[in-house]
């Protein structure tokens, strides 16, 4: 049972009135709505789950669990979000080629959907502050199969010193008090304040200043919380528009039962009804807010393609020789690439013999990078070793090197364990579990597959 706090339940009585105070409290107490969308990049795969009741608006999600050892949720086929957080990536309505940045990324339920819209084409880069959540924000990128996402650890602030005026579209997600998101976590609104609230304005603010020192002029920003207060919503919307001048943007929502943002609750500008909110007893989801403001100036003009942009030095520093590309093909050779490794002899670099396709140029980088683009593998003596984003990239495309797994020996594996196969296969092999392909192995000459599923990601036996 939720126990809202008593000044809360106030504040929204005065707020919304008693009758749809009381519509909101009784939709906080049912149970949290659970959704997934299908990876468009992976989407010759079919899953599992019941695609009885699409999430409206939003094209390849659906309602419904998915578990956390579920293939099609290992092999990045799916991803497990709550449904009104489908509302801000869609909104950004992210094109192929375009330039954009997601400040406040992690887990990445937001970056691998702009990741999917861009199609390999333009730049996505993914920043989390948290250094630790940085590393599950690049592992989901990484199992959704996106080639040319750059994934940063830094402080908004300096991250806006290494891109001024940079990107066409700048999502900021952003930290706040989470009202919305209390019956997904009852325990989270006993620390519920107003003083908490001011102090979320405040770091919304903060993180805001950055991210408009990094639009380019006639750059849209899209700016989403998961809390119900006007202070993070409208009054935040009322800010950006007083002081940058920034002009709110209709969401245009097909189908979709939605509220307008509220004037009232800010400075009155009639522009805030442009705005959205997703309220519990509309039904759809948890609590959510966007806003999607165009920045003035000129509009943006088309990226430079990234081929053109990183211009290729007659002799590439950190490239590989002769001699690494013969070992890399070793591997490479023996599977069906997709578009986003073509000419990857050309376009990898190597650091500390880490093979990887850059998204931006590795030198000109000053902030915490955790991914640049497509890890290949490891460069070992004489020989190399594919690395787990190369086996999520592969998996964008059939493939006849596979080994797929029976449902016990698909739990072993997850636990890392090594096991006997009977197949003539031997080297490097995919390895799928109901033809999702998840991991990559290696099959000695006595038929044994080594296992190759990325230590960080196995499931510990007792679990
Ligand atoms: C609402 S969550 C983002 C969820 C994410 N967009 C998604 O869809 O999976 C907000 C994120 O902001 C990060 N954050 C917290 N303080 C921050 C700050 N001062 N500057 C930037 N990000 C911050 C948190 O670590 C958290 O990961």
């Amino acid at each position: 049972m939720l126990n809202l706090p008593t000044t809360f339940c106030q504040k929204y009585r005065d707020l919304l009135g008693e009758g749809q105070a009381e519509e909101l409290f009784a939709a906080m107490a049912d149970a949290p709505q659970k959704a997934y969308r299908i990876n468009q990049l992976k989407s010759f795969q079919q899953v599992s789950y019941s695609q009885a009741r699409p999430v409206p608006g939003i094209s390849n999600a659906w309602y419904g669990q998915v578990g956390g050892r579920d293939p099609e949720w290992v092999s990045g086929t799916v991803y497990s979000q709550e449904p009104a957080a489908m509302f801000p990536a869609y909104s950004a309505a992210v094109q192929p080629g375009d330039r954009v940045l997601d400040l406040c990324a992690a887990p990445g339920g937001k970056s691998t959907a702009i990741g999917e819209a861009l199609r390999g084409q333009g730049l996505l880069v993914a920043n989390e502050i948290s250094a630790s959540r940085a590393q599950i924000l690049r592992e989901n990128i990484e199992r959704w199969g996106i080639a040319n996402a750059l994934v940063t650890s830094a402080a908004p602030a300096s991250l806006a010193a290494q891109f001024p005026q940079f990107f066409d579209k700048i999502l900021v997600d952003a930290p706040c008090s989470g009202e919305g998101m209390f019956r997904k976590n009852p325990a989270a609104a006993q620390y519920w304040s107003q003083d908490y609230v001011l102090t979320c304005q405040r770091r919304q603010q903060e993180i805001l200043l950055a991210a408009v020192k990094m639009l380019k002029p006639g750059g849209e920003l899209i700016y989403s919380t998961c809390t119900f207060a006007p202070e993070e919503n409208e009054q935040i919307v009322s800010w950006l528009v007083e002081q940058f001048d920034f002009q709110v943007q209709p969401l245009a929502l097909r189908g979709v039962k939605v509220a307008s943002g509220r004037p009232e609750w800010a400075q009155g500008e009639t522009c805030l009804s442009q705005t959205i909110r997703f309220w519990p007893f509309d039904g759809l989801g948890e609590g959510q807010f966007v806003a999607k403001l165009r920045l003035p100036g000129q509009e943006t003009q088309p990226c430079p393609s990234p081929k053109k942009k990183l211009a290729k030095p007659k002799i590439p520093q950190g490239g590989l020789t002769r001699s690494e590309q013969e070992l890399v093909a070793t591997v490479l050779d023996y599977f069906t690439l997709p578009t986003c490794l073509a000419e990857w002899a050309n376009r990898s670099r190597v650091s500390h013999g880490h093979v990887f396709i850059p998204v931006l140029p590795p030198a000109n980088l000053h902030v915490k990078v955790v991914n640049n683009g497509s890890e290949l593998g490891l460069l070992k003596k004489n020989r190399f070793e594919p690395g787990h984003q190369l086996a999520m990239l592969l998996g964008q495309v059939k493939q006849e090197r596979v080994i797929d797994l029976s449902a016990a020996a698909y739990l072993s594996y997850l636990h890392g364990e090594t096991l006997p196969v009977k197949t003539a296969l031997r080297g490097f092999v995919l390895v799928s579990y109901h033809n999702f392909i998840f991991s990559f192995g290696k099959v000695a000459g006595n038929g044994i597959l080594k296992n190759f599923y990325p230590k960080g990601l196995r499931i510990l036996k007792k679990d």
